[in-house]
Formats: C-alpha cells, structure tokens, sequence
C-alpha cells in the first residue's frame, strides 16, 4: 500500500502539534538527496543543495547527519566543508567536526577484507559492466551497467562467491548488492549513536527526520520510534511517509533553508 505523501505542511504541522523547538535530520545520499547516475563517480551535487545544507546546518536549532552506505572519505569529498555530521560504510565511520571514529565491528570484517575482495574478483571478467568498489569496511557490487537479463545471474554468482565467508551479509540496494559486516554495524545504528549526541545539544523537544530509498535505509526507518520517516521513490518501506524523488527532497530541503526564521513558529 501507496504511503502518504510528505510536505513542507506537514513537517510544520508536526512541529506545532509536538512542540518541536529543534529538529535532527538524518538523511541517506544516493537516491535520496541525489539523484542516481550510471556510476558513483559521476553523481552532480547540486550548487542550491549544498547552499541549503549549510544554511539549514548553521541553525543552532538544526542538526544535519548524512548517513551512506558510500566510504567516509567519498561523502567528505563531495559535502565537506559544510559544518555536517557523516557516517560512511552503513554506519561503520563517523566525522562530527574534529572527532572521527569507527564502529567496533569494522576490526571483524577487516579480518575478512581480503577474502571478499579475491572472491569478488572474477566476477569482473564473468559480467561485461560488472565493478566492485572496496570501500574498506564494506564492498558494493555494481551492475547497473550489466546487461539486465544477467540480473539474476549476478545475485547468485555474489552468493555463491561469499559462501563460507564468515560475518558478512549480502543487501539489496539499487542495481548494487551491498555486502556489510555482520551484525552489523547497520544505518540503525548510525541513527541511535548521533540522535544521542545532537539531542544532548539541541533544544528539547528534537524531532528526528529520517530520510532514505533503499533497503539498507529501512534499518534507519526502524530504529527510532519517534521519528518523521520519509521514503524516496516507488516500493516496499516501513517508513510512514513517501516523496516521490531526491528532486522533491531537495525541495523541502530548499523551503526549510528559506523559511528557517518561522519553522518554529505556530
Ligand atoms: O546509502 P546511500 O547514500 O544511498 O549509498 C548507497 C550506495 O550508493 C552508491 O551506489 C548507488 O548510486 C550510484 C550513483 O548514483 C549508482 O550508480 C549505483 O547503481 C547505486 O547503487 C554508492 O556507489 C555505494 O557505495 C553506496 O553504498
């Protein structure tokens, strides 16, 4: 069933009805504040995207936290220096303005790192378009250019070439499978680790945005009850409200940068 479609109205109204005086942002990249590309290296950043981050992010009533499933070092090229938080690899590393830290699975799985990457490899050579990107604490395997009839056939091949690696898991993003320490960490808790900081500093009551497309997102959708849970685009989700494209977030991102003075204003 079709979710509810989310509003710069509603996001007021819940502010009112809830007393909100500050707001936590936690937003996906790929998918949801951009829009999808052929490859990840050929993502477009938005000149008015990054002018509303940094006006929304300079609000002290305002938090923002770009959670990925892209490597750390990838998201800071593209957002940094906007005063943001980030987490990279599914919420295996963070960067809060000085401090960077990393989740205390990623040792386990760099036990594994090798393993992965050199069972990986001759999936290049058996798919024509098929590329691996190693972001250390997580592998993402690309088929977006291969060939669509070839779909199921990658999805077995990742299987078959991860049997017997121990702690890991096999997820389905978009035209991608995601392979990721397991138990985690996951985007939940990325959400629960920063939600605990930036409620520490922001005005109470804080309302928690969650924002996200594909699957790995849904684990952030889960993780605080109280959240605005918003998803991008078409399919299954647990979240309660949808916006049909990063387009369409983008533009509440825009309204919010434009209207910060009266946000808080019932
Ligand atoms: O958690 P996200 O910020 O949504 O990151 C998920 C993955 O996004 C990237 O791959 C996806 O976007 C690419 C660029 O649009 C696209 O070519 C690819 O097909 C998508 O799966 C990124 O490359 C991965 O590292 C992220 O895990």
């Amino acid at each position: 069933m079709s979710k509810p479609l989310f509003s710069e109205f509603m996001l007021h109204r819940l502010v009112c009805d809830r007393h909100i005086q500050s707001c936590a942002w936690f937003m996906d990249i790929d998918g949801t504040l951009l829009d999808l590309a052929p490859s990840p290296d050929r993502v477009h950043v938005p000149e008015s995207l990054l002018w509303a981050l940094g006006q929304i992010a300079q609000s002290p009533q305002h938090r923002i936290a770009l959670i990925s499933g892209r490597a750390l070092s990838d998201i800071q090229q593209r957002f940094a220096p906007l005063p943001l938080i980030f987490s990279g690899n599914h919420g295996a590393e963070y960067q809060a303005g000085p401090e960077h830290w990393t989740h205390e699975n990623v040792q386990a799985f760099g036990r594994h790192h090798d393993a992965i990457a050199k069972a990986l490899a001759p999936l290049r050579q058996e798919f024509s378009g098929l590329f691996i990107e190693d972001k250390t604490y997580s592998f993402s395997v690309h088929y977006r250019q291969v060939a669509a009839a070839e779909g199921p056939a990658v999805a077995r091949r990742v299987r078959e070439a991860m049997t017997g690696i121990e702690a890991i898991e096999i997820v389905p993003a978009k035209l991608c499978w995601e392979i990721r320490p397991k138990p985690g960490p996951t985007k939940a808790d990325a959400v629960h680790v920063l939600w605990q900081r930036v409620q520490a500093i922001l005005p109470s009551p804080t309302l928690a945005v969650v924002i996200g497309d594909d699957r790995t997102d849904e684990d952030a959708f889960a993780a605080l009850p109280s959240a605005v849970t918003i998803h991008v685009g078409d399919g299954p989700t647990t979240a309660q409200w949808t916006l049909p494209s990063p387009a369409a977030v983008r533009a509440l991102l825009q309204h919010t940068a434009q209207h910060l003075t009266t946000f808080f204003s019932c």
